[in-house]
């Protein structure tokens, strides 16, 4: 039986146009200004220029250079731990001022409700820092999502394609892998987690749907389905 829903968020949760076309360009827009203010005054902005400087090979020194390094991964999209962990501290700049509101599909956000007052346990798992985690769903179209969950994982648990990921995320939960189902519209990250024990739901809300033995859902709804017939 599942007792615990893990989500993605970037085309899960949320859609994927609002990560690429409006996180990404604020990050990239704001993110100079914001390592020049920060680097020397806020310990936790040079410690992750210092892994950045490590990663790309470039002068910890050279700030200018490190902002080229950091606006090379935006538009690649890199999955850094470093760049991610500055992303999240620029997007609160934004949150805060009320420039960004987060987006959550509305039946994610029905749902996660529902889930949440059915007495499901609900995790996010993301590429996203944990800060940016918690920004997206505090500051949301739909609300504060915040009190719908029990915590969140970021890549500090591992890359969301290794199956020792989920088993990293199932030691902390100390449940049962049967008992998770975990929501993406990756499969790769799927497949990793299936391999940990973990049950799968792909989301796949826009385009044709893939012809697989996997379970795939348009939106929360039909994953509700799924978690109704088990
Ligand atoms: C926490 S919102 C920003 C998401 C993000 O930075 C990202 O790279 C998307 O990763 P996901 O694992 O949610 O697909
Ligand atoms: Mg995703």
């Amino acid at each position: 039986m599942i007792r615990v829903i893990l989500t993605d968020i970037e085309g899960t949760t949320s859609s994927i146009s609002f990560v690429h076309e409006v996180l990404f360009p604020y990050a990239s827009e704001h993110l100079p200004a914001f390592v020049r203010a920060h680097h020397h005054t806020t310990p936790a902005v040079a410690e992750q220029l210092a892994i950045v400087a490590q990663k790309s090979g470039v002068d910890s020194k050279d700030v200018e250079a490190l902002i080229e390094v950091l606006q090379g991964w935006i538009s690649e999209d890199r999955k850094e731990g470093s760049l991610k962990a500055l992303q999240g501290m620029v997007w609160e700049q934004g949150y805060h001022s009320g420039e960004l509101k987060g987006d959550i599909y509305p039946d994610a956000a029905d749902y996660l409700q529902r889930w949440h007052d059915r007495g499901l346990r609900l995790f996010v798992y993301s590429s996203g820092s944990v800060k940016a985690q918690k920004l997206i769903f505090g500051h949301s179209n739909e609300g504060d999502f915040t009190p719908f969950f029990s915590g969140y994982f970021d890549t500090g648990v591992g890359g969301k394609k290794e199956a020792q990921s989920y088993r990293n995320i199932l030691d902390e939960l100390g449940v049962e892998p049967g008992s998770v189902l975990f929501l993406s519209d990756v499969e790769a990250e799927l497949e990793a987690a299936e391999q940990a024990g973990m049950k799968t739901a792909w989301l796949v809300r826009e385009g044709e749907l893939p012809d697989t033995g996997r379970f795939v859902a348009r939106d929360f709804a039909e994953v509700d389905a799924l978690l109704r017939k088990r």
